[in-house]
């Protein structure tokens, strides 16, 4: 079996996050989740979250399904980097992305979400796409859509096509060539402790010459930006007119009608230049003329991140087979 779904922009103005339809139940309930590989957790909005906490998000209502069951005694909590953080009970039901179908997905029902999920009205919910270890439901931890999906694929895959301000795809079970160009650079994935982590062959700074320093770090859909290492940062705006580090913002910012240059990373021997027109993520704040940086800092974090900004640059193939790859393409 295959599965193709759209990834759509949330906002059309900048890439903040994507949201894909999929369906859960029997009739099918549709929702739109964001397809996260940097966690594990499936989780929506539903009948079981405080109407006060729900603004314009499609739920999904168990009772209403003829194939959902309670898993009972089972409970999930998670927090992310940003700080938003959901945690509810769990039901097992039919669920499907674009055709491919899983019988008996586990389904975390919110029974409580932060403010910050309340307040996007376009996010019903999250599908992990990470490793399963980073499953937060207890007792028993459960199997993300991909891993659950996997033994009916014809190739233990899926891709995804992000695209700038306009919607990509994600596929299941096959590898599309009409979506990207040139050969697939394939390189080891370390699974532990459930992300998608890589080493990038280096970097540069618009025309600048490449540094082959490796950079290890995460494949990660379900963040907008990318984090990398403050030497890389500061010498990419050290080339950025009025580019401050601020506190204010939390980040690096530039008046928007800064030069930008782009930015090159490498997988491998291939080379992928993130267009300036990324590197610019969105005013500070609505018509502002002092603009947000798509490259930040990732000192604060603990980890590297290759966030939609540097997805959007690329064909990822997100590779489950045993031992792990991650494939990327130019496109
Ligand atoms: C708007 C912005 C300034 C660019 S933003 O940074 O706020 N963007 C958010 C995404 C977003 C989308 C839509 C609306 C609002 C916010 C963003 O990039 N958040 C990252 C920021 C970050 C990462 N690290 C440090 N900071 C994040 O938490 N991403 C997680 C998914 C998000 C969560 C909020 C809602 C949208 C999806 C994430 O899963 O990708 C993650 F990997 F960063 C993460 O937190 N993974 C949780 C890993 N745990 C480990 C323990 O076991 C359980 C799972």
């Amino acid at each position: 079996d295959t599965g193709s779904a759209a990834a759509v922009p949330i906002d059309p103005r900048f890439d903040i996050a994507y949201v894909t339809p999929v369906t859960i139940g029997t009739p099918p309930q549709t929702l739109q989740l964001d397809f996260d590989t940097g966690s594990s957790d499936l989780w929506v909005f539903s009948s079981h979250t405080p109407t006060s906490q729900i603004r314009g998000q499609e739920i999904y209502t168990p009772d209403k399904s003829t194939t959902s069951k309670l898993l009972d005694g089972h409970t999930w909590s998670i927090t992310y980097g940003d700080g938003s953080a959901s945690r509810g009970n769990v039901y097992t039901d039919n669920f499907t992305v674009g055709g491919l179908a899983v019988a008996s997905q586990a389904i975390q029902c919110a029974q409580q979400v932060s403010s910050s999920f309340t307040t996007e009205e376009s996010i019903d919910g999250l599908l992990g796409l990470g490793f399963s270890t980073l499953n937060t439901v207890n007792p028993a931890s459960q199997l993300t859509f991909f891993d659950n999906a996997k033994s009916k694929l014809g190739s233990p895959v899926f891709t995804a096509d992000l695209k700038n301000k306009q919607a990509g795809t994600y596929d299941f079970g096959f590898i599309d060539k009409a979506k990207y160009t040139g050969e697939i650079t394939y390189v080891p994935v370390n699974p532990d402790p459930g992300y998608w982590t890589f080493t990038s062959s280096g970097y540069a700074v618009g025309s600048g010459n490449f540094s082959g320093s490796p950079i290890t770090g995460i494949a990660d859909t379900g963040t907008s930006l990318v984090y990398l290492p403050t030497a890389i940062v500061t010498a990419y705006y050290r080339q950025v007119q009025g580019a401050t580090n601020s506190r204010n913002y939390g980040g690096y910012v530039f008046p928007c009608s800064a030069t930008l240059p782009p930015f090159t990373f490498g997988v491998g021997e291939t080379k992928f230049t993130i267009p300036a027109s990324y590197m610019s993520y969105a005013p500070v704040t609505d018509g502002s003329s002092t603009c947000f940086g798509g490259l930040q800092s990732s000192s604060g974090i603990g980890v590297n991140i290759w966030g939609d900004v540097a997805l959007k640059a690329a064909f990822v193939v997100f590779n489950g087979a045993n031992p792990p790859t991650l494939g990327w393409a130019t496109k």
